[in-house]
């Protein structure tokens, strides 16, 4: 037989070559993964993985799931390796000794329809666009010497609050909408340079939107960017959007959108009315001001204006709020507390005047109140989600690059080796003990740690004490009249802020005189 023709023989060993280079890659990449050791986990099915086990309330069922399987367990959402972390130490290992590999987010449908495509702070993942939107944040809008600069905004909101809840004195209140309401703005003051909602009618204008609506997209903010998207787990069935959530996150993009248009609008006419002498006053024209710079590090674009503004609004105004929320509810729950706490506010402060922000400081037990709400309601139960972009090994096991990893702080707040009786509500536990929040003591991580964690902690401590603070001070609390103390729920809804389900009812009776809440 002729021997076939050299291209012939040529074609012949390329094709045995790429073949072999194929083979072993492919074979060689499957034995080392089947090489690999993984956490432990529950069974996953085909095309669903665990998504059955998130449950209604995801972090208890993942506390459950954890003590099953242990500290650091996987499961897996669709065909998407999960992580979950349910101790101090593992957190440790992801937050600290790991944090570099750890530090981007997934690109869930949550940051790309809601936040800009993943232009805020909270959704971009981990590189330089990050790291100098951070930058902005600690030199512009929490830095210590801003954060005191605006101390007078917080205390008018501060006495707002209080003179609306004087009015509302002996009446059963919805105090969440007072706090939400408070929140917001005292962070639209200070990062937009006003209030941007209006109230009543009257004060109407066009360049503001309506209080409830603003509350509402908020809300909705936070309850899309907390949900478990079929479609980011599984994605041959995003186009389905079989929950309906990414419909919602497209309806709120063009009301966030609208909003920041306005804001954005106001600030540029404000600009051009004094462009000579003009001075960046808020966090908004200093991000304007930066999307104009052509040796910004990252150029910024209006989708990066946009994202930057949105940061502070939603981050600070739920989270705090809620955390107050919760706090009341606790108080209420126990009225022993409350008459601590407003014993130790009679003997710092006195009767003649509002708490103020140093004083806290000297309220010991407010601190260990706050600090036990933030404890057992760490409203960001899962932080945000981590994602890792180096393979790694974590407690001997191997977590490949790309994993999701859910920190269960909800869970770690729970762990009976740091916490006595941690399912019980007492700030006493913290007298004598050298335990803060500031991202050091990791059985204690309301905020986070590390370079995700929370750019806004100190201004939002300083939210919930001051608030919390003034409200048992200024006012005698007391529940609806067919509601005892021990019938006060705890049941949580979860979100990318865990509240109460049932919003607190209450009505307050002023404390101290009058003339102090006009
Ligand atoms: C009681 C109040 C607050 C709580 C409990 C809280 C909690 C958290 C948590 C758990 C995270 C995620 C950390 C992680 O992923 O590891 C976070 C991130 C963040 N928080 Fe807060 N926060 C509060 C107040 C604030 C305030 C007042 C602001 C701004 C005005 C703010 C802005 C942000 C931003 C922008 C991020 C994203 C950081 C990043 O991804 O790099 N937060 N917060």
């Amino acid at each position: 037989m002729e021997a076939p023709s050299w291209p012939v023989q040529a074609l012949t060993w390329l094709a045995l070559i790429a073949l072999f280079h194929y083979l072993s890659t492919t074979l060689g990449r499957r034995l080392h993964r089947h090489k690999q050791k993984h956490p432990p986990g529950p069974k996953p099915w085909p095309i669903i993985g665990n998504l059955n086990l998130v449950g209604t309330v995801p972090h208890q069922s993942f506390h459950y799931l954890s003590q099953k399987y242990g500290e650091i367990m996987q499961l897996k959402f669709g065909s998407f390796p999960i992580v979950v972390v349910s101790s101090p130490e593992m957190a440790k290992e992801i937050l600290q000794t790991h944090d570099h590999s750890f530090a981007s987010r997934p690109a869930l449908a949550a940051g790309k329809y809601t936040s800009y495509n993943y232009s805020n702070m909270a959704w971009a993942p981990y590189g330089p666009y990050w790291r100098q939107a951070r930058r902005i944040y600690l030199n512009e809008l929490f830095s210590l010497k801003r954060i005191d600069s605006y101390e007078y905004i917080r205390k008018e909101e501060r006495h707002a609050l209080m003179s609306r809840l004087y009015a509302l004195s002996g009446k059963e209140t919805v105090i969440r909408e007072q706090l939400v309401r408070f929140t917001l703005a005292n962070i639209t003051r200070m990062a937009l340079g006003g209030k941007y909602f209006y109230v009543s009618e009257s004060d109407q204008s066009f360049s503001r939107l309506k209080l409830e609506e603003l509350k509402e997209m908020t809300e909705e903010w936070f309850l899309l960017n907390g949900v478990f998207n079929i479609g980011d787990w599984i994605p041959w069935l995003s186009f389905l959007d079989l929950q309906g959530y990414v419909k919602r996150m497209k309806a709120l993009r063009k009301k966030f959108n609208r909003f920041h248009d306005i804001v954005i609008a106001d600030h540029k006419a404000k600009r051009e009315a004094d462009k000579d002498n003009f001075v960046p006053k808020d966090m908004v024209d200093v991000v304007l001001q930066l999307a104009d710079d052509p040796n910004l590090e990252v150029k910024i674009n209006s989708d990066g204006v946009k994202g930057l503004i949105q940061d502070p609004i939603l981050g600070g105004t739920h989270t705090s709020a809620m955390t107050v929320e919760w706090a009341i509810s606790e108080l209420l729950k126990q009225p022993q507390l409350l008459q601590k706490a407003t014993e130790e506010l009679e003997r710092v402060i006195g009767r003649d005047r509002w708490v103020q922000e140093d004083d806290i400081p000297n309220l010991p037990y407010i601190g260990a109140i706050v600090k036990e709400t933030l404890r057992v309601h760490p409203v960001g139960t899962f932080l945000a989600p981590h994602l890792s972009t180096e393979d790694c090994k974590i407690a001997g096991f191997d977590i490949p690059r790309g994993t999701n990893v859910i920190v269960n702080i909800w869970s770690i707040g729970r762990d009976p080796r740091y916490w006595e009786a941690p399912e019980e509500f007492q700030p006493e536990r913290f007298f004598g003990k050298n335990i803060d929040v500031t991202g050091h003591h990791f059985e204690l991580l309301p905020f986070g740690s590390g370079r995700r964690m929370c750019p806004g902690y100190g201004l939002g401590l300083i939210l919930v004490q001051s608030t919390l603070a003034n409200l048992v001070h200024g006012f005698k609390w007391a529940l609806p009249d067919n509601v005892k103390p021990g019938d006060v729920d705890m049941e949580e809804e979860y979100g990318l802020t865990t509240h109460r389900k049932n919003p607190i009812v209450a009505a307050v009776e002023p404390r101290l005189s009058a003339h102090l809440y006009i």
